[in-house]
């Protein structure tokens, strides 16, 4: 069968699914729920894959996480992310509930077609909780679950259609601040201002701003700011996320905070302590694959998919994803769809548009256009090849 009537087929699956797809996208986008306690996501995620045929591990390494597989091995081994987390407050305000679904949609479609080509190939639909906050992909990928995965793929809804949003390496950094509680109308000279510490600490960080490079960037929030109003507080937490382009750059932004916080101690006499979270919340810079992206773009572009012609807004760099962190051990791509809505994506207003059924086109394009994407290389093997040495090029411009 030539690709484009494999294309064609595995388009035509997805369409067959179309309404239990939607059902299944709306039973998430009702149901939030946040990092690492996406278990009705899990649930209903994998009764459906296992449903469509596939090899389903529940549970699979972390209790809200899965792998659903099909085909065999021996030849490429293609994978399609999930996600499936909320966020706090505003429900599906990044639309993870699509992403979910997209995944699943691809799986759908490549399953579909997975026994007529030439060689074999192995797919497996992979699903990662907590990326808003804790990094369920940084777990796998220690556990050696893209070990040996030849490309991975996954979409995000958005704003505007940016096949290669280019997003940043961040680093949680957490800050407490002690001093000393006494009467703020009485005795005030007894007390140390633990909140005094936490306001300069914030100022210092928005004066920094100015200074910063492009594409450097640090926000956050005071999380403890004290208990009472006529209690100088002795304790003061905040909870600030660096970003930066790289590894490398995020170090040396990491020197410049070090500063505002630190002095913010000094000004005020409090103790600071203050750590950077070294672990699976720190996000990798997202790498897209040249080839990959390319074909992507192809496949979108057929299917009405035309990337946003603004430069200023392709062209932006922001946020942070893990799947940075899996484009770091795989070759990967994670292009942005938009959905029919001006709302920013962790707005109320995107959580609506995501659970609508006018935004369901818009996600099955993108399943579409993944798996006809995956069918090029698979048709093309020797784009591997380039794949694989642009991946190399990448790390190492990295
Ligand atoms: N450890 C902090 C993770 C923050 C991730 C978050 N990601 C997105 O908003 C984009 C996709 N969901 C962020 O960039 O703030």
């Amino acid at each position: 069968m030539s690709a484009d009537n494999l294309k064609a087929k595995s388009s035509a699956a997805i369409q067959n699914c179309a309404s239990d797809l939607y059902d299944l996208s709306q039973e998430i986008w009702k149901n939030p729920e946040l990092a690492f306690k996406e278990h009705r996501a899990h649930q209903v995620l994998t009764d459906f894959l296992e449903k469509q045929g596939f090899r389903v591990d529940r549970h699979y390494k972390l209790d809200t996480a899965f792998r659903a597989v099909c085909g065999e091995e021996g030849g490429l081994h293609v994978c399609v992310i999930c996600e499936y987390d909320a966020l706090p407050g505003i429900g599906h305000g990044c639309g993870h509930n699509l992403i979910a679904e997209v995944g699943v949609a691809t799986g759908i479609a490549i399953k579909e077609v997975i026994q007529d080509f030439q060689q074999p190939v192995k797919l497996t639909v992979m699903g990662t909780p907590a990326e808003e906050a804790g990094g369920g992909k940084n777990f796998l990928i220690q556990d050696g679950c893209f070990k040996d995965v030849d490309f991975a793929m996954m979409a995000h809804p958005f704003t505007y259609n940016i096949s290669r949003w280019r997003c940043l390496a961040i680093i949680t950094l957490e800050v407490t601040y002690k001093g000393e509680a006494s009467h703020p109308a009485y005795q005030t000279w007894q007390g140390t201002n633990a909140l005094d510490a936490a306001v300069l600490c914030y100022s210092n960080i928005s004066v920094l701003r100015q200074q910063m490079r492009p594409h450097h960037q640090v926000h956050g929030i005071i999380e403890n700011g004290g208990t009472h109003p006529d209690i100088i507080p002795s304790e003061t937490t905040l909870r600030f996320y660096l970003r930066a382009h790289t590894e490398t750059e995020l170090k040396n932004l990491e020197k410049s905070v070090v500063g505002c916080v630190e002095s913010a101690a000094i000004a005020t006499g409090c103790q600071v302590e203050y750590s950077f979270k070294r672990d699976a919340s720190k996000y990798s810079n997202l790498i897209q694959n040249n080839t990959l992206a390319t074909l992507y773009e192809r496949n979108a572009e057929v299917l009405g998919v035309t990337n946003c012609p603004d430069k200023s807004v392709t062209g932006a760099v922001s946020g942070s994803t893990d799947m940075g962190n899996v484009t770091h051990v795989v070759p990967g791509i994670h292009p942005m769809f938009a959905l029919p809505t001006d709302a920013s994506i962790h707005s109320r207003n995107f959580t609506l548009q995501a659970g609508t059924l006018e935004s369901q086109p818009y996600a099955l394009n993108q399943a579409k256009a993944l798996a006809m994407t995956a069918i090029d290389v698979i048709c093309q093997p020797q784009l591997m090849d380039t794949i694989r040495v642009e991946f190399q090029q990448d790390l190492a411009n990295d």
